[in-house]
């Protein structure tokens, strides 16, 4: 007999504490199962042309799709956030001399953060969102760079454009425009409307 938690629940298909953190404050009652996928091949096979927000949106719905085959009565949370800037598209950074280069590349432009969200059951998508936020990076020197970095590396290895808002990633911005919870890393708002909508959630 299968446990509420296996029928009737929320899974969020992540690993992302940031995503979970989102969750946890919203009040939101889930259970994690990270999706098992290679999002860098995916977005490969997407091409380089692709546009920022379809690459979020594939990459969001194929993680809720693989975990819908390990839980099939559940609905499932999938998200992704990736950064275009300067026509180039960046994923979260592989060593902190990816991260350096990313921030140099940053300084003085405007970064565009997509997030989506796509909740999906028994493998049909049910409902998919993708926002995004636009960030202006200040001037950033080498030597800020080297500073920020000694106190915000590793933690910000997890964070595609190198920041955590909630913390000294703010010194990085000059300006943001667009929604805290898509900068964090998912469309919180949009979320839990689905949710409502698809009665997980009291309205
Ligand atoms: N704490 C924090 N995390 C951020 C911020 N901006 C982006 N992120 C995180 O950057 C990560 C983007 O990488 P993704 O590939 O979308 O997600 P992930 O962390 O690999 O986790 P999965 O959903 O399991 O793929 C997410 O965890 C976002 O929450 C921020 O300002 N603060």
């Amino acid at each position: 007999m299968a446990s509420q938690s296996e029928t009737g629940g929320l899974v969020l298909a992540s690993k992302s504490a940031s995503r979970r953190a989102m969750l946890d404050a919203a009040g939101v009652a889930y259970r994690s199962i990270p999706a098992d996928l290679d999002e860098r091949a995916l977005e490969a096979q997407l091409g380089p042309a692709a546009r920022p927000q379809t690459v979020a949106l594939e990459l969001a719905r194929a993680k809720a799709l693989s975990v819908c085959l390990q839980a099939p009565e559940e609905l499932v949370l999938g998200s992704d956030s990736l950064v275009e800037c300067g026509g180039r598209r960046f994923d979260k950074p592989a060593c902190r001399s990816d991260a350096v280069e990313h921030l140099r590349f940053f300084s003085g432009k405007v970064m565009h953060l997509h997030s989506a969200a796509v909740i999906a059951r028994g493998g049909e998508v049910l409902r998919s969102q993708v926002s995004v936020a636009s960030l202006q990076v200040a001037q950033l020197s080498d030597r800020f760079i080297e500073d920020y970095l000694d106190h915000e590396w590793p933690a910000v290895s997890g964070c595609v454009g190198v920041f955590r808002i909630e913390g000294r990633g703010v010194q990085l911005f000059r300006a943001i425009e667009g929604d805290h919870f898509t900068v964090l890393g998912m469309p919180l708002l949009a979320v839990l409307q689905f949710l409502r909508e698809l009665g997980a959630l009291s309205p």
